[in-house]
């Protein structure tokens, strides 16, 4: 179908939004009258610059508080519409939304509203254009699909449709399945918006926190679903108010819509994009430094051990049993600070997992490699950070692993597979610091782009999106939501700070390595020179009051910093090193049964973090 977007989705002036959903691929746009009155351009200029970037114009809107109104009202209303109509035939636009009025002086009347919009269609219908009723949700006598369709089949003109907003109708609770009993050629046009499910004034909720199709909490692809069914053929169009995209860069927001249409667009099935290739575990993680000192003596407090180094690039490969992290030393380094820059995914299908997202517009990243290096497919995710779709050493596929030759130097794991010509990746259980794999990682997105984060990656990479959480920190509110494999051998926690920020604690990262016992672990990686982060003797008084721990397991978190929290499946107990750079590390001993990742803890975890951070 034609995608379409309404200019009032994007930041920036009207030839900066037209440029940018050109630039992401739209077909078309809602021209938001606003846009249009403060633009320079003449209408006649907004009609060439669309037509030069390949944009239609697919709507013109809104025209307001215009039926069942007293007579002489409705003749000024008349008026003013015949005043927009010479505009719209100056900007090429030929469909017209009226929304349902909020007027004071609008009566109660459906048969005066009918007559008074088939009035206006006549009008319309005279330069060629056709009028597109909707029903606001906080619309004073029509807020209901149901009954601006009511109303315009009473009107009976054929320059006379509906306009259905998904965010109207969904907002209201309205039952979607209605909609396929009106005709799909009545059907002028469909806006599409999701937002998160909130207890809020509706107009508040709709002008403030609407969001793309799949960010949200409605079933805006099932609301589709009915439309196509009554046989609708207009454009996909998307009508977002949000806080948030009004002032991020509207280049990347119209990447981000896009894609929230492809992927609604394949859940209908009215597209098959190449099938996501889920993701079974986290191969590597990789991280940049200019200094490898203090990094290197974390990861050896930790047990791991520098077990290979890439055949051409300042890239050393740390392991600890199946945990792999790459530390790169190169001129990225240098640029940006220590920071989680790679991710390594196992992939069942790299190739696959590279054309899926590629398909939903993931910005596949060249290859930087010398001719010998195995061939990585790699895409960036929207915080930049670079997912590369690995096969390691699995026989029938390049590894990446095959990039990396041993290091001479002894280490304390045993790697019983480390011969001559085999693979440097060990794949026995580490003796080192009883870690045996990633936990999970975290990464903080750009304040702007949380939503979007979560969706690619639950589109691109097809895991799956758990609730967001809100989690206090001293001087703000953290979101987080992470995104998982069936089994939890891919965890993301996806985190976002309130507002933005340019303190290393907004954009912290970190990676959290699982051991089956974290009280040894951390001992170990303290008796080796590791600092844990200490935690404040309340937390322990609160913990004792709250669950009834043995008096050893309790003086064993209270001495080390370790924080436990626990759900109806199992518990979970987790402890923290130093920040260094964006990065700081987590242990984390995790009973099978736990989803969670402890963020009751986070706000006692945040503000030690704080207080540790150096003042500048
Ligand atoms: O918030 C509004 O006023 C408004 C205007 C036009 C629309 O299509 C809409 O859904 C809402
Ligand atoms: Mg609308």
């Amino acid at each position: 179908m034609r995608t379409s977007i309404a200019t009032v989705s994007l930041s920036g002036a009207l030839t900066e939004k037209l440029t940018a959903a050109a630039r992401a691929g739209f077909d078309g746009v809602e021209i938001f009258e606003n846009d249009l009155l403060a633009s320079p351009l003449t209408p006649e200029e907004v009609r060439a610059r669309c037509a030069d970037l390949g944009l239609s114009i697919d709507l013109y809107q809104p025209m307001r508080d215009i039926e069942a109104v007293p007579s002489e009202e409705f003749a000024r209303n008349l008026r003013r519409a015949e005043h927009k109509f010479r505009l719209m035939e100056r900007l090429g636009a030929d469909t017209v939304l009226v929304c349902s009025s909020v007027s004071p002086l609008a009566e109660d009347d459906d048969a005066l509203a009918a007559f008074q919009l088939r009035r206006l269609a006549e009008l319309a219908e005279g330069f060629g254009i056709r009028v597109a009723y909707e029903a606001l949700a906080w619309g004073r006598h029509v807020s209901t699909y149901d009954h601006a369709w009511r109303i315009v089949e009473a009107a009976d003109h054929p320059a006379l449709g509906t306009c259905l907003d998904s965010f109207h109708i969904l907002a209201r609770g309205s039952d979607p399945k209605g909609i396929e009993d009106i005709p799909g050629e009545k059907i002028f046009f469909l806006q599409l918006a999701d937002a998160p499910l909130m207890a809020m004034d509706v107009l508040q909720w709709s002008r403030h926190y609407r969001c793309f199709p799949g960010q949200g909490g409605f079933d805006v692809a099932g609301l589709v679903g009915h439309v196509m069914r009554a046989g609708y053929e207009g454009p996909l169009s998307l009508e977002v108010f949000n806080d948030v995209f009004r002032q991020a860069e509207a280049g990347p927001t119209a990447v981000d819509a896009l894609r929230s249409l492809l992927v609604l667009q394949e859940s209908v099935g009215l597209t098959e994009p190449p099938a996501p290739v889920v993701p079974t575990g986290i191969a590597f993680a990789e991280l940049v430094t200019p200094d490898v000192e203090p990094l290197s003596e974390i990861l050896e407090a930790l047990g791991f051990a520098r077990t290979a180094r890439h055949r051409s690039k300042p890239v050393d490969l740390w392991q600890q049993g199946e945990a792999r992290l790459l530390i790169n030393t190169g001129p990225a380094a240098r640029r940006d600070g220590t920071q989680l820059a790679a991710v390594g995914l196992e992939s069942p299908d790299p190739a696959g997992a590279a054309r899926r997202a590629e398909a939903l517009l993931a910005p596949v990243l060249p290859r930087r490699r010398a001719p010998e290096d195995a061939p990585l497919d790699a895409v960036a995710a929207p915080d930049g950070t670079e997912l590369f779709f690995c096969a390691t050493d699995r026989p029938e596929l390049p590894s990446w692993t095959g990039d990396f030759e041993p290091t001479a130097h002894k280490s304390p794991v045993v790697h019983t597979s480390l011969v001559a010509h085999e693979s440097p990746v060990a794949h026995e259980s580490p003796v080192g610091g009883g870690i045996h794999r990633i936990d999970h990682l975290a990464l903080t997105q750009p304040w702007h782009q949380f939503d979007e984060a979560a969706l690619f990656h639950r589109s691109v990479l097809g895991l799956g999106a758990q609730e967001s959480v809100d989690v206090a920190d001293p001087y703000g509110l953290l979101r987080s939501r992470a995104v998982t494999n069936a089994d939890g051998s891919v965890r993301i926690a996806l985190g976002v700070g309130a507002a933005p920020s340019a303190d290393e604690g907004g954009r912290a990262q970190h990676i959290a390595l699982a051991t089956g016992d974290i009280v040894t672990a951390a001992r170990r990686f303290r008796s080796a020179g590791g600092r844990l982060l200490p935690i404040p003797a309340n937390y322990y008084d609160d913990l004792a009051a709250k669950y009834e721990l043995g008096d050893g397991e309790l003086a064993a978190y209270r001495e080390l910093g370790i924080l436990y929290d626990r759900d109806a499946d199992g518990a979970f107990r987790h402890c923290y090193t130093e920040t260094i750079g964006r990065v700081f590390f987590e242990l984390v001993q995790r009973d099978a049964g736990y989803r969670g990742y402890g963020a009751q803890n986070a706000p006692v975890r945040l503000a030690a973090q704080h207080v540790r951070r150096p003042v500048r």
